[in-house]
Formats: structure tokens, sequence, C-alpha cells
């Protein structure tokens, strides 16, 4: 038995046990494979374990306007969430936004040139062992490097068994 893409947000011929990366193939931030989403490309930098980062570099157009020229909040959103959750991978983390806060400093334009960065704050350490709970944070930037959007983020780690539940193959460790 088939299910429409509507409910699975992949193709039919997914069928079997695909991986956690081609599950994620239409996502709406970075998925190649999704015609309407935002094909958000980024570089992360794993020099300073202390501090991984996860830059993109993004300009978008009138289909995601909000106010007149500028970028609609809840696409602010989804851009620094998307930037923080680049960061679960280098940490060999699968997370899932579970809080994040948004300060709009300054209306975020279209058709410019702009820099989305995420931070890895800390990962609290529980009896001993690496929390489940993963702290980052996330910018957009003007090229000049005024600040226009920021946001900090609670991610929670997930058990791969809930991945195996839900058909989903983890990613090669
Ligand atoms: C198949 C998946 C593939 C996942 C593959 C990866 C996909 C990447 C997607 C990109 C990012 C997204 O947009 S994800 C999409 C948006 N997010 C979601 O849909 C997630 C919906 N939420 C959930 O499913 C669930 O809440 C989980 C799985 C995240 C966590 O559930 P849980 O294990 O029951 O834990 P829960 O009690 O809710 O909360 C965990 C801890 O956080 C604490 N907590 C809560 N709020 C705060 C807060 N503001 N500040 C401090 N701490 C807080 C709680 O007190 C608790 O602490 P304590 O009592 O434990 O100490």
């Amino acid at each position: 038995m088939t299910t429409p893409d509507t409910a699975r947000h992949t193709p039919n011929s997914m069928d079997g046990n695909p991986t956690i990366d081609e599950r994620a193939n239409h996502c709406f931030g970075c998925g190649p494979a999704n015609p309407q989403g935002l094909h958000l490309a980024f570089t992360t930098d794993t020099s300073n374990p202390e501090a991984i980062t996860a830059t993109c570099h993004f300009q978008l157009d009138r289909m995601h306007e909000g106010p007149p020229g500028y970028i609609h909040g809840g696409i602010v959103a989804a851009l620094l969430d998307e930037a923080m959750s680049k960061l679960n991978r280098p940490l060999n983390v699968l997370a899932m936004t579970r809080h994040m806060e948004i300060d709009y400093l300054r209306p975020v334009p279209l058709y410019q040139p702009l820099v989305l960065i995420g931070r890895h704050l800390n990962r609290p350490a529980k009896d001993g062992t690496p929390g489940r709970k993963l702290f980052h944070q996330a910018e957009i930037q003007h090229p000049d490097g005024t600040v226009l959007a920021r946001s900090k983020g609670l991610f929670i780690a997930i058990d791969e068994k809930l991945l195996f539940a839900a058909g989903i193959t983890p990613p090669e460790a």
C-alpha cells in the first residue's frame, strides 16, 4: 500500500527504510526536492568544538514577503530555526526544536544578500554524560554586520529508537 505524499512528505518511491537524510529531502528550509522550499545551504565550522557554527548566505524575493519589501516574520523564524538545527548533526545528535525565542531587531529586507549564522552555545551534562538539551543561538545579519534578527533555541535529542519506530533509518555514525 502506498501513502500519499501529503501525509508522508516524501515520494511514494521512498517506501522501505529511507534514511533520515532521504526523509529530509523535502524539508522546507533545506530540502533540495521541495520546489517551494527555501533551499538553504549551510557551511559548518567545527574547528572549535566549543563553538561550532553553521553559516548560510541567502536572498529572498516576494514569495516570502510580509511587510512591503521585507521578509515575513514567520519565515524569519524558519530561517533562524533552520540555522540552529544545522548545529545538531556536527554534534552527532538528531534533535528537534523544543523552544525558541526571537528578537526581531530590524525589518529583514527582500532582494538583498544576507547572512544566517547558527552558533552552538552549550549542552549541559546530566549524571556525568551529555544531556538531551542543546542550547543554540542564531542571527540574520546584513552584509555590513548589522544584526537584524536573533534567536535562542532549546533542542531535545531524539532517541534513535523513535526513528526506527517511525520507519526511518538513522544516519551512519
Ligand atoms: C522523528 C524525528 C526526526 C527528527 C530529525 C531532525 C529534524 C530537524 C528539524 C529541524 C528543527 C525543527 O524545526 S523541528 C520541528 C519543530 N519541533 C517540533 O515539532 C517538536 C515537537 N515537540 C516534541 O516532539 C517533543 O516535545 C520533543 C520530542 C522535542 C521532546 O519531548 P519529551 O522528550 O517528552 O520532552 P519534554 O518534556 O517535552 O521537554 C524536554 C525538556 O525541555 C524542558 N523545557 C521545555 N521548555 C523549556 C524552556 N523554555 N527552557 C528550558 N527548558 C525547557 C522541559 O522542562 C524538559 O526538561 P526535563 O524535565 O527533561 O529536564
